[in-house]
Parts: C-alpha cells; structure tokens; sequence
C-alpha cells in the first residue's frame, strides 16, 4: 500500500518529466514564437530544436516526414526539401503498413522496420504500438535472434553506444558522447549467450534495441530517454572470428578479473553520467550473469532480465496455470515442478518459484521448497552421482564434470536418484505436473517425456520457454498432440493456436516482455534507487491475476504482449507502491493523487506536436 505520509507531488514530478520531452523547453522561447506564430496556442506540447533544414529532416527524434504543416516548414528552413502535400501520420501509416507487407521474410522486415527507426521514430513507435502482437515479432523474438546472427551483414546505421577492450581507461569520457542528457533505462549486454543462439559478440546491440524498443512501445519510456549498450570483450565464436565483416573485437573474450574490472569501469563511467538510470543487464551468460547481480544489485538501480524477469513472467505463468485448473493460487507447494536448464533463466525461474512457496507458508524450509523441483542441465539431472549406473539409459560420468555446478545449482540436487538420469526417466520417476524449459536446447522435450507427464496428471502445464523459436524444447503442436490436447502450454516465442481433434488449444507467450517495460515504467516515475526481489514477486501475482475465470478455462493464463501497455500499467502500479513501501522512492507522493493516473500521464504516447525553432543561445 501507498504510504501517505509521503505527501509532496509525485504529479508535479511526473509533468516535469512530460515536459523534459519537449526537448531544450524554454517559456521565452515559445512565448515569442507562439506570437510570431498564431497556429501555435500556449497550451499546445511542442517540441523545439535548434537545427534548420535537412538536419531536422534527417533527425529521427524531430522528423515527421511528409508531415511538416507548411508554417512548419516555413520556420525550419525545410519548404521545398519534402513533397508539398502535409500529409497527416493516419495516411503515413497506410504507405508504410502496405510496405511492410510486400517485404518477403521476417528478416526483410526487420531490415524495413529498422530504416523506419532510423528516419522517424515517432512513426516507428505509433507503427510499433498500434501493431504490437504482430510487430513485436519482428523487432524482438523470433525474428531479432536472426537480425542478430546477421548483424554484421545487415548493418546500416549507428544506434547505441559500445565500449570495447580498446577503450579502457576512456568510457567516463566516452560517455558524455551520447547525445542525450537525461536517461531512465539503459539495457547492457555483453553478447555472451543471445537468446538461445550462444556467443554473438558484438552482434547482440540488437537485443538492447529490441528491449529498449518494448520499454517505449510497451511501457512508455520516452525515445530519448533510453540507451542500449554492448560491453565488447571479444568473442569465442570462430565463425565471426573469421568473418571480415564482423564489426566487433576479433579477440577472444576477457575472462575472469580483467572482465569484472572491464565491466566495473563501465558501470562507473555511466553513474558519473547517469546516476539514477535502470540498468538491464541482459543474455550475459551464467555465471557472470549471477556474478554482475549479486555485485552491484545493492549498490545501483539494477537488474539481470534473464535472471529476475524471466522468474517474474514464469511464476506467473505458473500460478495463472494454478488457478487454470481449479486450485487455489497459493498451493504452489504442491506442484512437482521440472526445470530443463540449470543456467542465469533455469535457476532464477525456479529461485523465484522457491521464494514463492516459502511466501506462501505451506512448506516448512527454504529445503523443503528446493525438494519440489528437480533441475536438469545438458548432463541430465542434477543428482546423485553415488548412485550406481543402471540401466535407466543415462550417460556414464565423465570425471569431474559435476564439479562445476556452483551452490546455487547444488541446493536442487536429487540425493535420491542418479545423477544425470535422462529427462523421460525422470518424469517416470517423479510424475511432475509443471515442465520448464531453460535451455536453448531445442526438442529436449521428448514425445516420450512429454507423454509419461500426460499419463500422470490431467492438465500438465508444458512451458518451453528457450527463444527464439527454432531453440523452443518442443512446438506447440508437439504438446498438444502429445498430452492429447490437455496442456496448459506457453513459450517463450510465440506459436499458433493449435486445432486439435477440433477443438482449439491456446497458446501462451511467457516472455519477460510482460515484466520489463512495466518494472521501467515503475521504477522510473517513482524514482526508485534500487530494484527488488519483491518488484519481481509482486510483478508475477499482478500478471497472473489478470486473466478472467472464462480465458482461464479456455487456456489463456495471461494477456498477450498484443496488451502489452495496458499489462506495463499494472505491472508499474505495483512496482511503484513496492518502491514506496520500502522506502526506496524518490519521487514524492501528493496525498489523494491516484497513482494509476500519475502512470497513464507519464506514458510517453507517439503523436506529431508542433516543432518550432529557436535560437541555440537561449
Ligand atoms: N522466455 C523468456 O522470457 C526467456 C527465455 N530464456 C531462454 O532460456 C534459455 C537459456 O538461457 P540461460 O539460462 O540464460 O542460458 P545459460 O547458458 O545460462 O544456461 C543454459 C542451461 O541449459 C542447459 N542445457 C543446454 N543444453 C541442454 C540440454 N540438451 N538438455 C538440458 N539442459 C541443457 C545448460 O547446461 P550446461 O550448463 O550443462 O551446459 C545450462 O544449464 C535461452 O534459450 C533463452 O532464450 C532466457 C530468458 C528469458
Ligand atoms: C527473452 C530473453 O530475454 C531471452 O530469451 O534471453
Ligand atoms: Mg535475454
């Protein structure tokens, strides 16, 4: 709950923030030109700059294309560069939608919807949103897995900002090059493990741009006020090593102190610009991806999206799962829950699922939590490795292998089965009701696995979540033919409806797409100084409370990323009154004010206002 002692005005913070969008605002400035132009009223948002002809045309922030009104035009220095007829953004879109369609592929389509960005964003973002079930294919999964592997083929124009090994000792310089003053989200990767695709390198800017496209379009971050980031240590991928095109560092990736410093001296260098920016640490692979967390969660406004988002959308999906099959939400403990993936998204879904059990009191221990689920990575399960092989069809041991799993894979390990037992003998040993998949490994889930579950339970709850689609552990057909048409079934890229004996099974997408903008949005208007476990445990019991008893029954857990803004409200709502109930808000509270309203108002929404010109000096 709000805590109304903290009074002052977080609605005076948020018009100041409205007001930072009306770039280099000055009241003399408008009032002299609002006379000089009658077309312009006082209480009209506009936006200002100081440049003059083809550098506004060629601004995305500022351009409008064809359209510039003609006084616009007039006062810009731009009459005669765009053809003479204004044409509104409703006709804009209609030109843009019939291009989009002709483009053959997917890829083409993110190539289209890139230029689009790069010549005008607002047009881009009203496309993006009006679109967004559709569109948020294109420019995040599945399609930006492959814009990623492409990266160095397809690249047009500069977005973002790197900082390679070659700039140690420079990146507090370095960042005062980014051209925008005020910053609230910044998504960060090293490249390490894109999406289910491994070492990318350099490739991976596309993913902090997706990301950062969904923090605006899903959750109303201004287009200014984000920043995508790729930290290049190099790459292990021989394939771009050798690639003369390659855009990154032809090195091999830094490792241990020289990587942790690498990445310290950014992160200083974007607080000395930057202090009360979000950062999004995002596909860093395990176990640095724990490792960044757990070093500077408490000491910045931070998170891993891999780790703490994913566990947000999955518990969610599996509380809403709950409630599909007639059970209360909070009887988490007794589901017996299999998670494929022992990496940064297996290990933090099932932390978060723990967390969850133990929030809702019905188990005695921390232990007793771990002891419902049981972890498997590529070896097979995490068990035990004194357990003579038998002839369950489980690979022998490799010598050592086992020693590499850390503490916080050791608490899942099975005392009572044998160590690296296949995924099918494990459903027949365990009759689990919930499977998870975390492993970039695509078709771990057997027909065999998938079948023993369906014999044990009456809806299984089938969820490979591993992106982009062609890594999913099993298709959405898959689960349904298999499960006889029972599954509850999301995953993490989407799939058609499936028709099954003719009745239609309904897919789910769990992405943290539906956790992040709204954890932005949150963090931004309340101003919140650090991120929290209870943001995330919050964000999952909001999103899974959102479907209707009838989209319930039907299949569907959870609006879709088509609801994305409207999931990004409620998601913000409650990492708001998170943020003040720990007393890590900054923003100041009016008493009385609704804060739903304080959200919808901060809400950047992509419209064409009025650009004037002024004077740099004033
Ligand atoms: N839907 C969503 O919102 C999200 C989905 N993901 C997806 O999760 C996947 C994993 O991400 P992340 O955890 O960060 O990656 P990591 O590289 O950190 O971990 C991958 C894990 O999967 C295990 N694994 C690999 N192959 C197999 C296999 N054949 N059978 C069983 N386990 C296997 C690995 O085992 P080992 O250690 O032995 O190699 C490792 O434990 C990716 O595909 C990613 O796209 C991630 C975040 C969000
Ligand atoms: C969705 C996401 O963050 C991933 O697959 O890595
Ligand atoms: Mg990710």
């Amino acid at each position: 709950m709000l805590r109304n002692s903290v009074l002052t005005s977080i609605h005076a913070a948020t018009k100041r923030y409205a007001a930072s969008t009306v770039r280099n605002y000055s009241r003399r400035a408008l009032t002299t030109t609002a006379a000089a132009f009658p077309d312009l009223r006082m209480e009209t948002m506009v936006q200002t700059t100081t440049k003059h002809g083809m550098d506004v045309i060629h601004d995305p922030l500022l351009s409008k294309g064809t359209a510039f009104s003609l006084s616009e035009r007039e006062r810009l220095g731009i009459r005669g560069l765009v053809p003479p007829r204004t044409q509104e953004m409703d006709k804009q879109l209609q030109r843009i939608i019939r291009n989009l369609r002709e483009c053959r592929t997917p890829l083409e389509k993110f190539v289209f919807m890139t230029a689009l960005q790069d010549r005008n964003e607002t047009l881009f973002y009203r496309l993006l949103i009006d679109n967004l079930q559709e569109l948020s294919q294109i420019i995040y999964t599945p399609t930006v897995g492959d814009a990623c592997k492409r990266f160095h083929s397809i690249y047009r124009r500069a977005r973002g900002m790197y900082f390679s090994s070659l700039d140690r000792g420079q990146m507090a310089a370095m960042v005062h090059n980014w051209p925008h003053d005020q910053v609230d989200v910044i998504v960060v990767t090293d490249g390490s493990r894109v999406l289910g695709l491994g070492d990318l390198g350099a490739n991976g800017m596309q993913i902090p741009i997706g990301k950062l496209s969904l923090y605006v379009a899903g959750g109303g971050i201004r287009p200014t006020s984000i920043l995508p980031v790729v930290l290049d240590v190099g790459t292990n991928n021989e394939e771009l090593l050798n690639d003369p095109l390659y855009l990154g560092m032809g090195h091999r990736r830094l490792d241990g102190e020289e990587y942790y410093s690498f990445v310290d001296e950014w992160v200083h260098a974007i607080q000395s610009r930057y202090p009360n920016a979000l950062i999004q640490f995002e596909d860093f692979k395990y176990p640095h991806a724990y490792n960044l967390l757990h070093k500077y969660q408490d000491k910045i406004c931070c998170f891993n999206d891999d780790i703490q988002s994913t566990s947000a959308v999955a518990l969610a999906g599996v509380l809403a799962a709950l409630k599909a099959r007639g059970k209360p939400i909070d009887s988490l403990d007794e589901e017996r829950i299999i998670c494929v993936g022992a990496g940064s998204a297996g290990v933090g879904v099932c932390e978060g699922i723990v967390d969850c059990m133990v929030e809702q009191g019905k188990v005695k221990s921390r232990e007793e939590a771990y002891s419902r689920i049981w972890m498997l990575d590529q070896h097979g399960l995490l068990g035990n490795s004194n357990i003579g092989a038998g002839d369950s069809g489980s690979t022998p041991l490799g010598a050592g292998d086992r020693a590499n799993l850390d503490e916080r894979q050791l608490c899942y390990l099975k005392k009572d089965l044998k160590d690296r037992l296949s995924l099918e003998d494990v459903v027949k040993a365990v009759k689990p009701t919930v499977i998870l998949g975390l492993s970039g490994a695509p078709g771990v889930f057997t027909e065999g696995a998938i079948r023993a579950m369906a014999d044990g339970v009456e809806k299984p709850v089938v969820f490979p979540l591993s992106n982009p689609t062609h890594q999913s552990e099993c298709t959405a057909e898959q689960a349904f033919n298999w499960t006889d048409g029972r599954a509850i079934f999301a995953s993490g890229s989407p799939f058609k409806d499936v028709e099954y004996k003719g009745k239609i099974c309904k897919v789910n997408q769990i992405n943290n797409a539906m956790s992040f903008p709204g954890l932005g949005l949150g963090i931004t208007v309340s101003r919140a100084s650090r991120v929290t476990g209870k943001m995330f445990m919050e964000t999952a019991v909001t999103i899974a409370n959102m479907a209707s008893e009838e989209q319930l029954k039907s299949g569907v857990l959870f609006p879709g990323v088509g609801d994305l803004r409207e999931v990004s409200k409620e998601v913000a709502i409650k990492v708001c009154e998170v943020a003040y109930d720990q007393g890590l808000a900054r923003a100041q509270l009016r008493q009385g004010v609704s804060l739903k309203g304080v959200i919808e108002e901060s809400m950047w929404d992509p419209e064409y206002v009025p650009t004037i010109r002024i004077d740099g000096h004033m």
